[in-house]
């Protein structure tokens, strides 16, 4: 085999209560898409030919110290608790210490049927398996903590789902899998010394100096935090905020449904599942804090004393709205570029984005307009952005470097919907240039050059994506 994988595998040394081993299973034909090298680097893969590359990642060899486990895990899904999901159509690799010293697990997504596949295939189709390359990859541009893409496979076979399409293989990389769903499972069960095991191992990987399991929570609650003000700064909906897609890590995880929004709206909603809205973009700091109570739910069964604890993570929730606040203004501060914003300063934020709405503007455009000095060219009342622009330069008065800083913030170009959907439409068709210009592109996501800013317009009437499906 000639595909080298470092592994230093944890998670499998727990008791066999957390996973179930299990093989991937290989597929007809694969066929390597894109292989992302310097990620691969970074983790220490050594690799030789495409075809070997095809091989392991979609899961028909099995590298050298590979120990391959559906992970266990529950979840609340649109606000409704499910005891039992795991990876349905995932298996861990296993993990390696990056160049970094970073513990990350190394998991292939759509790798066939496991014991928690209900009536799912295990699989998944080539769109999805694109679209959370593509996103994932771009998150991390823009410096949004995520899970990583490593490698997109075809397999050969096909996929059937509203229609019969080309199956992927999609292999992630993450600081761990560990999501509240993982804790909720053992805490609902009542099996206290798995979620003890669990909560210790957890602290070990992600929060070591963490005062057991309150400390843990308050470790847990910032990194969400400082996640959800991130995502709200990018116009980021993730479309399926359930408990078992929230990390411990605090990296932003399944790009099921996701979009960046193009018009500014705090209700829009892109999943093609979310009826409700419950996952609509003004709703997501709402959401994870309701996660972040679930979680706190599952840890305090584990205490000595429920009540003392109850009261410590109530508080650590409560805690948690003001958090975001703090982390939003910042992000949203550097956004209008004031390098130290004020509470004083959310209304003129806020102001800015009522306007915004009631003008149809473009929500990526709009805020790297700022910087180039052609804010009211978003707007279709081009003196409802004079206005604030009056109050808003004045403010500017005091700062030093505002326009660098707005165009370190504000991308010039994101991840359009409807430029991932005609994505998809062509690699379905075989045609992966879209594809490889995307990645491209959003690899440096704070420039653009001319012949690439037609991906920088919003979608023409013809273009626009009226819902995103789940796809899995
Ligand atoms: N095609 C499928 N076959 C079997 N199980 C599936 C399939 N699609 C989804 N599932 C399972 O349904 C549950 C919820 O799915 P969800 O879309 O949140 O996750 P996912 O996209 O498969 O994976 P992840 O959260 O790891 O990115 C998970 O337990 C998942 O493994
Ligand atoms: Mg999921």
């Amino acid at each position: 085999m000639s595909v080298h994988i470092p592994f230093d595998n944890s998670f499998a040394r727990l008791p066999g209560a957390f996973f179930t081993a299990q093989s991937p299973v290989a597929v007809a034909e694969p066929g390597l898409i894109a292989f992302n090298h310097p990620l691969a680097e970074e983790l220490g893969i050594r690799a030789a030919s495409d075809t070997e590359i095809a091989q392991v990642f979609a899961g028909n060899a099995l590298p050298e110290g590979a120990e391959p486990i559906a992970q266990l895990y529950a979840g609340h899904q649109f606000g409704s608790y499910n005891p039992q999901l795991g990876d349905g159509r995932a298996v861990l690799l296993g993990e390696v210490i990056d160049t970094n010293g970073l513990r990350r697990d190394i998991q292939l997504k759509g790798s066939g049927p496991t014991p928690y596949s209900r009536r799912g295939d295990g699989r998944a189709w080539l769109g999805p398996v694109l679209r959370e390359y593509v996103v994932s990859e771009a998150m991390h541009a823009l410096g949004v903590p995520t899970t990583r893409a490593l490698a997109a496979v075809q397999t050969g076979e096909p996929v059937y789902r509203e229609s019969i399409y080309p199956g992927a293989v999609l292999t992630r990389v993450a600081a761990s899998h560990i999501r509240v769903g993982s804790f909720q499972v053992f805490a609902h069960r009542g099996q206290i010394d798995e979620l003890r095991q669990l909560t210790d191992y957890t602290i070990a990987r992600h929060a070591p100096g963490a005062d057991g399991p309150m400390g843990l929570l308050r470790h847990v609650v910032a990194a969400q935090a400082r996640l959800i003000a991130h995502w709200m700064s990018l116009g980021f909906i993730h479309g399926v905020m359930n408990t078992d897609n929230c990390t411990i890590s605090g990296e932003t995880i399944d790009y099921g449904p996701c979009a960046f929004m193009d018009d500014y709206h705090p209700g829009r909603v892109f999943s093609s599942i979310d009826q409700t809205g419950r996952y609509a973009y003004g709703n997501q700091p709402r959401i994870a804090i309701w996660n972040m109570a679930q979680f706190a739910t599952a840890l305090i069964q584990q205490m000595p004393d429920p009540q003392a604890a109850a009261d410590e993570a109530t508080q650590i929730v409560h805690d948690m709205p003001h958090l975001i606040e703090r982390a939003w203004l910042q992000r949203f501060g550097a956004k209008i570029g004031l390098a130290a914003p004020s509470f004083d300063d959310v209304p003129l934020i806020e102001d800015l984005l009522t306007r915004m709405a009631a003008n149809q503007a473009d929500f990526t455009n709009t805020f790297r307009a700022l910087a180039e000095g052609t804010g009211r060219d978003q707007f279709t009342d081009p003196a409802a952005f004079d206005a604030w622009e009056r109050t808003w330069r004045d403010r500017l008065a005091t700062e030093t470097a505002p326009e660098d800083l707005m165009m370190r913030t504000n991308p010039a170009v994101i991840a359009r919907n409807h430029r991932m959907e005609q994505m998809i439409a062509a690699a379905v068709a075989g045609d992966f240039a879209p594809f490889e210009r995307l990645m491209r592109v959003l690899a440096t996501p704070f420039s653009i050059s001319a012949e690439d800013a037609d991906l920088t317009r919003p979608p023409m009437p013809s273009e626009v994506v009226a819902a995103t499906f789940c796809g899995t």
